[in-house]
C-alpha cells in the first residue's frame, strides 16, 4: 500500500480544519507506536517515522512493531516509514516521541513541521538553565506552535485499548483542542490545560519518584513507606514546579498525581523497575545501554545540576541521585531522609 493511497482511503472522523492531513509520529518506540495506533484506529492517517529503514520495513511487512510493541496489529491507515520527508508531508502536526537525550539531534536533522506535540517526559540542563522539551523543540525548530501531552499512560496498556486519560497543554488553546480531538477516542479521554509548564514538569519529575518507588519495592520497605514516598514526592514536585511557574492544581491532576500513581506502582514502568534493579546491584551503565529508555536517570541528573546551581531543596531527588550516580547505600539515604529536621507537614 502506498503512502498516497493510505491518505486517500482514509475518511477523517473529526471536523476541524486540516483534519484530512496526516499526523506524523517521530519515533517508533513503544510510546510513538502506541499513540500512532490510537489515532490510526479512528481511521485517521498516521505516518510513523523510524530512524532505521530496516525497522520501518519490518513494521510495514509485519503490520506491527515487533521490537517495541509485539502483538498490537496496525490499522490500515498507519504507515511506517524511515523517510522523514514522506512522514512529514502535509502533516497537521508532528508528535515527537524519541527519548529526551535524542530530541535535539533528531529535530536538527529532520525537515520542519508546522506544529509539534511533545510526548517526551524529560528535562535538560544546559548552560545553567533547565529546559522543558517544548522549549527545546521551539529553540531547535523556531516553531512556536508546540503542545505537550502527558498523563498515566503506560504504552502497553494504551496499545491494548484499555481505558486511559491524558492532558494536553499548549500556549494556544485552539491547538490544544486540535490535539484533543485527534487523540480522543472510546478508550482515551483527553483533557486540555493552559499550564504547559506544569504538565511537562509533572511528567518528567514523576520518573525520579518512580525510581525511588522501585528502590522501596526492591528493599521490601512496605506499603506505608511507598505511600509516604509518593506523598512526599508529590510535595517535592509541587514545590519545585510552582517555583518554575506551574500551577499547583496541575500537579493534583492526571499529569501529576495521576501519572505518579501509575508509574510508581506499575510493574510495566521502566523507571520503577529500574529502581528495583538498582538496589539489587544493577549498574547505571547497564541501564543506559538497555534498548528501552529509562528517562528518570537523565532527569535526576538535570535536577541535581539545577539543585547545585541554585540551592533548591529537593531531598528525595538528591537521595536518588546519590544512589544512582555516587553509589550511595540506599538504606543510608533512607535514614538521612527520615532524620531530617522535624517540621510541620
Ligand atoms: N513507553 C511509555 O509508556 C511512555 C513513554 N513516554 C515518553 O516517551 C518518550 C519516548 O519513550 P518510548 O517510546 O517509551 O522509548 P523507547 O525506548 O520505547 O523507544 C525509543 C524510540 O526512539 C528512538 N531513538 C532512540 N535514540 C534515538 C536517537 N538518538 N535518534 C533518533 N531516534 C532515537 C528509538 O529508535 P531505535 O529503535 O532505532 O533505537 C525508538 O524508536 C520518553 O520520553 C518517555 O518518557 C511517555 C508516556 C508513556
Ligand atoms: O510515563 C509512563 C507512564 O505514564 C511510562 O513510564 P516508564 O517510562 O517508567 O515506563
Amino acid at each position: 500500500m502506498s503512502l498516497t493511497s493510505t491518505i486517500a482511503q482514509t475518511e477523517p472522523l473529526i471536523a476541524d480544519k486540516g483534519s484530512r492531513r496526516p499526523i506524523a509520529v517521530l519515533g517508533a518506540g513503544s510510546w510513538g507506536t502506541a499513540l500512532a495506533l490510537l489515532v490510526a484506529s479512528k481511521g485517521l492517517p498516521v505516518h510513523l517515522w523510524a530512524r532505521r529503514p530496516e525497522h520501518a520495513e519490518a513494521m510495514r511487512a509485519e503490520r506491527q512493531n515487533l521490537e517495541y510493541l509485539p502483538g498490537a496489529r496496525f490499522p490500515e491507515s498507519l504507515y511506517p516509514t524511515a523517510d522523514a520527508e514522506e512522514a512529514l508531508h502535509q502533516a497537521q502536526f508532528a508528535v515527537v516521541a524519541v527519548p529526551s537525550k535524542a530530541l535535539r539531534e533528531t529535530l536538527a536533522r529532520l525537515p520542519k513541521a508546522s506544529a509539534y506535540l511533545s510526548v517526551i517526559k524529560g528535562l535538560h540542563f544546559t548552560d545553567h538553565h533547565l529546559q522543558r522539551m517544548s522549549q527545546v523543540v521551539e529553540e531547535v525548530t523556531g516553531v512556536t506552535q508546540v503542545a505537550a501531552l502527558s498523563g498515566p499512560n503506560l504504552a502497553e496498556e494504551i496499545a491494548r485499548f484499555l481505558p486511559a486519560t491524558a492532558v494536553v497543554a499548549a500556549k494556544d488553546p485552539d491547538f490544544a483542542q486540535q490535539v484533543q480531538q485527534v487523540f480522543s477516542g472510546p478508550s482515551f479521554r483527553v483533557y486540555t490545560s493552559s499550564d504547559l509548564i506544569g504538565v511537562e514538569l509533572g511528567g518528567a519529575l514523576k520518573n525520579v519518584i518512580a525510581l525511588a518507588a522501585g528502590m522501596v519495592d526492591g528493599l521490601k520497605l512496605g506499603d506505608n513507606a511507598k505511600a509516604a514516598l509518593i506523598t512526599r514526592g508529590l510535595r517535592e514536585i509541587i514545590k519545585f514546579g510552582v517555583a518554575q511557574g506551574a500551577k499547583e492544581s496541575t500537579f493534583m491532576g492526571l499529569s501529576g498525581l495521576g501519572d505518579l500513581i501509575a508509574t510508581a506502582s506499575s510493574p510495566l514502568s521502566r523507571n520503577r523497575s529500574a529502581g528495583e534493579r538498582i538496589v539489587r546491584g544493577e549498574t547505571l551503565a547497564h541501564l543506559e545501554a538497555q534498548k528501552s529508555v529509562v528517562e528518570g536517570i537523565y532527569t535526576v541528573r538535570a535536577l541535581h545540576a539545577w539543585d547545585q546551581a541554585t540551592g533548591a531543596d529537593l531531598p528525595i531527588t538528591e537521595a536518588v541521585y546519590r544512589v544512582i550516580y555516587l553509589k550511595s547505600d540506599p538504606l543510608e539515604e533512607l535514614s538521612r531522609l527520615m532524620g531530617r529536621e522535624a517540621k510541620p507537614e
